[in-house]
């Protein structure tokens, strides 16, 4: 059997009238990738503010590896291991992939202001950030500036920042968003062998490589989630045709 992770438990989330949230339960299993999908407005991203803390949740409970994180900060949440990426690239354009690693890791150290070592010789921030880059094989765009990467590049960099930060559990919204078939069939490839490695929830739009990548698929319609499978289930599930792919 394998073991929970992440576990969200009876999350409730109201803005005014509006219930964005009702009731979500699900759980991150180690060594898998667990998708979650849902048409616009159902509800995805007010429940990754509740996961990783930028949204307090009404009702409900979230553990990370056995411990609750309910009421702990986003860097807190960080710190026990919760990894992220954002919709909305938060990468520093001029300066290089490692550099940009490397900030990651400095701020999550909690040591940013270090006069007495050039950062870019520190090997405490150096080692993770390298080891992170060879995950996504990118290593050798290590002294690139950003602002030279292609799409694709950037989302794997992305990944990187998170990896590097040693993560129990990751959390990506819509990695695959504006990557060409390319870039898409590249990053399902990374996200493949790393589940191995880091379980992934992944909110993603692009249903391919949903289907594709995902062990477990949870579907999110109108705050609540109406069904719950692997691929195969999740295509057949009537209710989730009619709600959710037009069908
Ligand atoms: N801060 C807020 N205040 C009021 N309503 C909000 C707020 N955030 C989200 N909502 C509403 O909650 C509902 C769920 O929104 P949410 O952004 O979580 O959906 P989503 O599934 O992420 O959609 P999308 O795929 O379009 O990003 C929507 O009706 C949205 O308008």
């Amino acid at each position: 059997m394998s073991e929970t992770v992440l576990s969200l438990n009876d999350l409730h989330k109201r803005f005014g009238a509006l219930q964005a949230t009702r009731g979500v339960s699900l759980d991150l299993q180690e060594g898998e990738i667990h998708a979650l999908i849902g048409p616009n407005g159902a509800g995805k991203s007010t429940l990754i503010g509740q996961i990783a803390g930028s949204l307090a949740p009404d009702q409900g409970s979230v553990h990370l590896a056995g411990r609750e994180i309910t009421r702990l900060s986003v860097a807190q949440r960080a710190r026990l291991g919760l990894g992220r990426s954002f919709q909305v690239s938060s990468l520093a354009e001029p300066l290089s992939v490692m550099r940009n690693v490397m900030i990651g890791v400095q701020a999550l150290q909690g040591h940013s202001f270090r006069f007495w070592k050039p950062v870019y010789r520190d090997e405490s921030l150096l080692a993770p950030a390298r080891e992170a880059l060879e995950r996504m094989q990118l290593l050798h765009r290590a002294d690139t500036p950003v602002s030279e990467l292609s799409h694709g590049e950037r989302r794997q960099v992305e990944v990187a920042c998170a990896l590097a930060l040693k993560p129990r559990a990751l959390l990506l919204d819509e990695p695959m968003a504006g990557l060409g078939p390319e870039g898409t069939a590249r990053l399902t490839e990374l996200l493949e062998a790393l589940k191995l490695e880091v379980p992934i929830l992944l909110i993603e739009h692009d249903m391919e490589a949903v289907f594709r990548l995902a062990d477990r698929i949870s579907v999110l319609v109108a705050g609540s989630i109406i069904a719950h499978g692997d691929s195969v289930t999740i295509r057949q599930d009537p209710q989730v045709r009619e709600a959710y792919l037009g069908d």
